[in-house]
């Protein structure tokens, strides 16, 4: 009845003896708790997330409905094991594309021990999570069915430098993405995942608007999943592109002060994401009256 999720980007995947996340057939993922204070942290988050009546329902949505925890068998072997129940974003999806990226150019907190902080603040210094305020930690680009997804692994993904993140973001709405770095990416999707005002730009919008007025979370180390399919553009219809956050391990009381560590990576991704729109041959954060598409439509309204 569990197995092994076919979508996952990033972090630990579940195999013989290695403890990672399930799926089920009705449509829920399994998060295992982490044993130190990771696991605690992500259910407290959630259970007080899930009854913050401080959150827009415009907001809530970019979170996985939370469903508890629920003791399941763990994919290690290890036995009976408390899960995060979670809505599994891939479930309605066949062929997803899926990008996970990391916000923040600081992937530490505060409080944590200086082996963690020296842990982190290696990997953000390796990654473009110092120089550009995110990295892209995993990611799967649907083909087609002859060639199926290009998911490259997690090494290559952690090596990409700056200009590799600009190209991945335009392959990521490509037609042409299923090779490697050898061609020039067509962005053939990007009007259809990337622009309007039900896309990805506009999501994206619509969250840094509650970032930049928000002061009740830090959200440390935490992704913004990017998500479409690739078929249903081809047959003229909506992508469902989605953004949603995942991994709240590493949430604190915002007390009352803006996350700025969030925010600028945000706004840093939605940079990049604006700049294939206006690479295109009408420029798509524009609206034919020539205002900016998103803001115009979406972001006034919050
Ligand atoms: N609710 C969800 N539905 C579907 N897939 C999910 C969901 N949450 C997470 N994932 C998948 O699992 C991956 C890892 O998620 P997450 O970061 O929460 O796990 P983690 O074990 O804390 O990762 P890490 O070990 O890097 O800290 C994501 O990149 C995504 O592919
Ligand atoms: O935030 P946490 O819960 O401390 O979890 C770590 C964090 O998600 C890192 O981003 C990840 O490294 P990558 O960015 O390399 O995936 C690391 O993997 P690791 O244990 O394999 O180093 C995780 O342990």
């Amino acid at each position: 009845m569990f197995k092994v999720p076919d979508h996952q980007v990033a972090g630990h995947r579940a195999s013989q003896g290695v403890l990672g996340p399930l799926i089920d057939d009705s449509g829920r993922f399994y998060k295992p708790l982490q044993s130190d204070e990771r696991g605690s942290n992500e259910v407290v988050f959630y259970t007080q997330f899930s009854s913050n009546k401080e959150i827009p329902n415009h907001i809530r949505k970019f979170f996985s409905v939370y469903y508890d925890t629920q003791l399941i068998e763990a994919s290690d072997g290890s036995g009976l094991l408390p899960h995060l129940v979670l809505e599994d974003i891939t479930s309605t999806r066949t062929n997803p594309s899926i990008m996970d990226v990391k916000i923040g150019s600081r992937t530490w907190y505060p409080q944590a021990s200086e082996d963690y902080i020296t842990k982190c603040l290696m990997k953000d210094r390796q990654t473009t999570s110092l120089p550009l305020g995110f990295r892209i930690s995993g990611l799967q680009i649907y083909g087609s069915e002859q060639s199926g997804y290009w998911k490259p692994d997690k090494k290559r993904v952690l090596g990409f430098t700056a200009e590799d993140v600009r190209v991945v973001l335009r392959k990521f709405v490509s037609s042409n993405s299923s090779d490697d770095f050898g061609t020039e990416p067509d962005c053939a999707f990007a009007a259809a995942v990337y622009g309007g005002s039900t896309g990805i730009l506009a999501q994206l919008l619509k969250l840094k608007a509650w970032f930049e007025d928000q002061t009740i979370y830090h959200f440390y180390s935490c992704s913004v999943l990017m998500v479409y399919e690739k078929e249903p553009i081809l047959n003229g219809k909506s992508p469902s592109a989605a953004v949603k956050l995942v991994d709240f391990a590493h949430v604190l009381d915002g007390q009352g002060v803006i996350d700025h560590n969030f925010l600028g990576g945000l706004c840093s991704l939605i940079k990049f994401i604006s700049e294939i729109l206006k690479d295109q041959p009408h420029d798509l954060t524009k609206d034919n009256s020539g205002s900016e598409i998103a803001c115009a439509n979406d972001c006034n309204k919050i």
